[in-house]
């Protein structure tokens, strides 16, 4: 097959056409050790994915967990997503050891965001004043550690409006811990099940954000999300409520015939800002943030959730459906500038 013997080692060469046109690019090898669950990896690694990406040198090795991080390799990039203070260890002290590596993402940094009081710290003081009379708020929210039903008093003093959503406070992963509640009143409280955070649910119009950052990239897409709550529902109803995962990707409101002024995207300059100030403060490379509009208004947005890595092709091997579109090429543009910065700086280093 035309090019095959170009292929660089350490690749097998199935099913790929390399061109011959671009043999500097191939030069420039970089392996990308992955740690991540069965379920991101067949979400993540598809083999549109791996196929584009070995076209321009990069190639994706698992990591044997069960052999020492040091005795694998080399790697030039690391890519985790894994749970547990064990492996969180094991990265730490790998980057200490390697620091040559470029590790995706930094363990304490993704830490941060898997508590959701820490996860919107500072964004409030963020400075984004330039940006054409847009703003960033977070939903007023406390924390609830133990006991729920003493809260209610608590819920007062600071403030809180119902109806509130009730959140898991730690997000390890699990179903369990995107469970969400929507309490109207101060008694349901009581049945909620610390700790949590308790946050002002805001009206947007049934239409979320999400914004997805892969390096310098930026991808913004609608989703479905929860209606608007009336003044009468917010007098008449009482208890709990479960959420349903109404922004899950299958409810992509991308192409819907929805109220402009809800669907509107957030203007492209105020999310730049926005994410050029969120990698420094998160000090993440690969996240997303969902955000909403203030009903009524123009301008007036919330960040409600970070997450670090999010999924971004749904029921892989039936069809990838792509929550962040063009996936694929994004991270093998992210990959490939890695590569050619760390080829950059070997030149420099001579
Ligand atoms: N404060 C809020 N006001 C209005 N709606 C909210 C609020 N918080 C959450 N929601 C709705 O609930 C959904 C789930 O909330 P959130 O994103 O915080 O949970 P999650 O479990 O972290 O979700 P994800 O699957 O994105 O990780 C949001 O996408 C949005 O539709
Ligand atoms: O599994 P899905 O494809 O739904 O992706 C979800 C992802 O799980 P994954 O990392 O295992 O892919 C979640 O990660 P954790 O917070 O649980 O670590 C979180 O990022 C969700 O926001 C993603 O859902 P989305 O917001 O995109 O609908
Ligand atoms: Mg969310
Ligand atoms: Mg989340």
């Amino acid at each position: 097959m035309e090019g095959e013997n170009m292929v660089p080692h350490g690749g097998d060469g199935e099913g790929e056409q390399v061109s011959e046109t671009e043999p500097f690019q191939q030069m420039q090898k970089l392996v990308v050790g992955y740690a991540l669950t069965s379920k991101k990896k067949k979400s993540f690694l598809q083999p549109k994915l791996e196929v584009l990406a070995r076209r321009k040198g990069i190639y994706f090795v698992a990591i044997d967990l069960n052999r020492p991080l040091s005795e694998q390799g080399p790697f030039d990039v690391v890519l985790h997503k894994l749970l547990g203070k064990e492996w969180q260890d094991v990265i730490e002290d790998y980057q200490q050891k390697h620091p040559e590596v470029t590790v995706l993402d930094p363990p304490g940094a993704i830490q941060r965001i898997h508590n959701r009081q820490s996860m919107l710290q500072g964004l409030a003081d963020l400075n984004l004043s330039d940006c054409g009379g847009s703003s960033i708020f977070v939903p007023k929210q406390m924390v609830v550690l133990k006991d729920s039903a003493s809260s209610a008093d608590k819920v007062v003093e600071a403030g809180l409006k119902f109806p509130l959503v009730a959140k898991p406070l730690w997000i390890d992963g699990t179903a369990k811990s995107h469970q969400l509640f929507l309490a109207y009143d101060r008694r349901s409280l009581a049945e909620l099940d610390p700790p949590l955070v308790l946050q002002e649910f805001v009206n947007h119009g049934g239409v979320m954000f999400k914004v997805f950052v892969v390096g310098d990239t930026i991808k913004v897409v609608r989703r479905f999300s929860l209606p608007n709550i009336s003044n009468c529902q917010k007098a008449k109803v009482d208890g709990i409520f479960q959420f349903p995962r109404v922004s899950s990707a299958s409810a992509s409101a991308d192409n819907a015939d929805l109220d402009p002024s809800v669907a509107e995207l957030p203007p492209k300059p105020f999310v730049e800002a926005l994410v050029k100030e969120l990698r420094v403060l998160l000090g993440l490379r690969l996240f997303n943030v969902d955000m909403i509009r203030e009903h009524g208004s123009k301008n007036v947005f919330y960040v409600i959730d970070i997450n670090y890595f999010p999924g971004l092709c749904l029921k892989p091997f039936v069809y990838c459906y792509a929550k962040m579109p063009d996936y694929e090429q994004v991270f093998v543009d992210f990959f490939h500038n890695m590569a050619q910065a760390k080829q950059n700086n070997r030149h420099c280093n001579l």
